[in-house]
């Protein structure tokens, strides 16, 4: 692990120290689960979950806070098998999904989510002219029930293509009244204003922590962040950790510590675990 400032180690102990009442938060693409070229492919690290039960006896809870829908994070990270796990420890996992938007903890088993947004049915229909316009009809689109997501990543000249799509496509999301949250290699279109900082408030608010540990990877997880450092404003202990790419250098400005991706976050988990005295798992 790699600290990014100078506050970073007394920041890393004092979430040590309030580790009893803190909350690990982690980001699902990117964070727990590398990147992969198609979404439907992507999975949970095959030591992520290991390495969060060797640290989560420890703490409070655990949150994963992710753009995806609920349904799909529990899906492809195995969430559902990791809330048993916990659950043995005495532990209660969040999945807050699409941005804060879907909610569900494993002592209930639900997902609460809200009505698809007026704007994003008319949306999708204008969006296949939309790309055609741009040269990039063949682009991968998630629909993801409450949100779209167009993905460049397979695209002959990804980056040539974001960059096209992105002002056509924030247009169009405005004319729709809807929000755009650009990301690696995808733009998704959604709408309301939730976002992950208002899901970092609204666990560390429900279970009243003292401390917050927060790794993410991409654009939508600076709203995280920013949770995090109000929290530490507050008097909480806050820990950012960015788990870096060459594709997304900006969350590195604001975290504390960087480690490197997915392999990263599975290393810092385990020597959180070991600084916490947590038994070997
Ligand atoms: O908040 P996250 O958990 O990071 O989710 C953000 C979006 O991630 C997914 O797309 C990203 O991962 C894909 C699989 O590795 C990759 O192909 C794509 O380029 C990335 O942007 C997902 O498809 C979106 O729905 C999530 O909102």
């Amino acid at each position: 692990m790699e600290h990014l400032n100078p506050h970073a180690p007394e920041r890393y102990a004092a979430f040590v120290a309030a580790a009893g009442d803190a909350v690990l938060g982690l980001d699902f693409d990117g964070t727990l689960a590398p990147i992969v070229d198609d979404p439907t492919l992507a999975r949970i690290h095959p030591d992520a979950a290991a390495a969060v039960l060797a640290v989560a006896g420890r703490l409070r809870a655990v949150a994963v806070v992710t753009g995806r829908p609920v349904a799909q994070a529990l899906q492809l990270g195995a969430l559902e098998e990791l809330a048993d796990a916990l659950a043995e420890q005495g532990r209660e996992l969040f999945v807050l999904g699409q941005y804060g938007n879907e909610r569900w903890r494993s002592t209930r088993r639900s997902v609460v989510s809200p009505p698809t947004p007026p704007g994003v049915n008319a949306y999708s229909a204008a969006l296949p002219d939309a790309l055609r316009a741009a040269g990039a009809e063949s682009a991968y689109v998630e629909d993801k029930g409450l949100a779209v997501a167009v993905h460049t990543r397979r695209l002959p000249d990804a980056t040539a293509a974001y960059a096209r799509l992105l002002p056509v496509l924030t247009e169009l999301a405005a004319a729709h009244g809807l929000t755009v949250e650009p990301g690696r290699q995808v733009i998704e279109v959604r709408g309301g204003e939730t976002h992950k900082g208002e899901a970092v408030h609204l666990i560390a608010a429900e279970l009243g922590a003292q401390g917050f540990c927060f790794i993410g990877d991409d654009l939508g997880d600076v709203e995280a962040f920013r949770a995090v450092a109000a929290l530490r404003d507050a008097g909480a202990a806050g820990l950012l950790v960015c788990s870096g790419s060459e594709e997304q250098p900006a969350l590195r400005e604001l975290a504390d510590v960087l480690v490197p991706g997915p392999d990263g976050v599975v290393a810092f988990l385990h020597q959180l675990a070991a600084d916490l005295g947590a038994p070997a798992h």
